[in-house]
């Protein structure tokens, strides 16, 4: 194929980084002229993180660390939810290989997401509760649009947080606040989110909030990426470190919970009270 125009050689180059990372439930973009990606997350309706999401994200960060990614811009196809967390329908009544895959998934998103070597942002242009604030949490840097809410509301629903995430909401909003917030299960509006500290700013479009994204983003332009990176890698190494140690027994004990019948019947009646799909019995 010749390539008659400089622009039909970058349309082209384009074609192929999209081709090698996208799937059907993550749709990633390069801007090839500042190389930040765009990764969105696109699984009907509430991008609810099931396997097969998961896997997908996995797989698109493993591919944006060996392209030399320049920044990552994460967000959503719905405008009104960003992530609603695990698929609940999945751990309720489930199948115990499936929930390892599930979790052991979640972890490896968490370690490349929150281990990246390049600069990451989430565009949080819907709600984010639970497995959604962790999506958040693992970037670097949060802009959220208003009337929408964001949090770690796993006490509701039943359970504890992991250890690396209640880290990850410790560093960002302090011992404190993730106290308060953690043991109550709180989800935050978007203003609140901002007094905290939860996120770093608030926008009222998308595309204001990518804006917002790329002037992060563009904070990098002259630090060297290997400086840059091994620093996060000295401020974050530790969590991940801790998480990699303890990953299978994490992986048991979490499987022997959900199973648990107990945690069933509190699930069960969070999704009966929260969610408009009724169990079907
Ligand atoms: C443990 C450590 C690691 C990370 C931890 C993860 C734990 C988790 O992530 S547990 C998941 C917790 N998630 C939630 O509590 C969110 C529950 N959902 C909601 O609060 C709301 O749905 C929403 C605020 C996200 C959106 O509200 P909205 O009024 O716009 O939509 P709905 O009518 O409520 O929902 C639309 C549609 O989506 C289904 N759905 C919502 N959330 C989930 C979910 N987490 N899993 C599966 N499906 C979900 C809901 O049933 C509706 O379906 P139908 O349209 O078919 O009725």
């Amino acid at each position: 194929m010749a390539f008659r125009t400089a622009r039909n050689l970058a349309y082209f180059s384009n074609y192929i980084r999209n081709y090698s990372t996208n799937g059907p439930l993550v749709n990633v973009t390069v801007n090839e002229k500042s190389g930040f990606a765009t990764a969105t997350l696109q699984r009907p309706s509430v991008n609810s993180l099931n396997l097969e999401l998961l896997t997908e994200i996995s797989h698109t960060l493993q591919q944006l660390e060996k392209n030399k990614c320049r920044g990552l811009i994460l967000t959503s196809a719905s405008n009104k939810v960003f992530s609603a967390g695990l698929d609940l329908f999945e751990l309720h009544k489930p199948n115990a290989d499936k929930i390892k895959q599930m979790w052991s998934t979640l972890q490896e998103v968490w370690i490349k997401l929150y281990g990246s070597s390049y600069p990451t942002v989430a565009v949080v242009n819907g709600h984010a509760p639970a497995g959604g604030c962790m999506l958040a949490l693992s970037c670097e840097y949060r802009v959220m649009l208003n009337n929408f809410i964001i949090g770690l509301n796993e006490a509701q629903i039943g359970f504890s947080a992991p250890m690396w995430l209640i880290d990850g909401m410790r560093n960002t909003i302090g011992s404190r606040q993730a106290e308060f917030a953690l043991t109550a299960g709180t989800l935050f509006k978007t203003e609140e989110a901002l007094k905290i500290g939860l996120v770093d700013e608030v926008a009222q479009s998308k595309e204001e909030a990518i804006e917002k994204a790329e002037k992060f983003l563009n904070k990098f332009a002259k630090i060297p990426p290997h400086a840059r990176s091994m620093t996060k890698a000295a401020l974050r190494g530790a969590n991940i470190q801790a998480l990699v140690r303890n990953k299978d027994e994490e992986v048991r004990s979490y499987v022997d919970f959900v199973t648990d019948s107990q945690f069933q019947d509190s699930l069960g009646e969070f999704i009966e009270l929260n969610l408009k799909q009724k169990l079907s019995k």
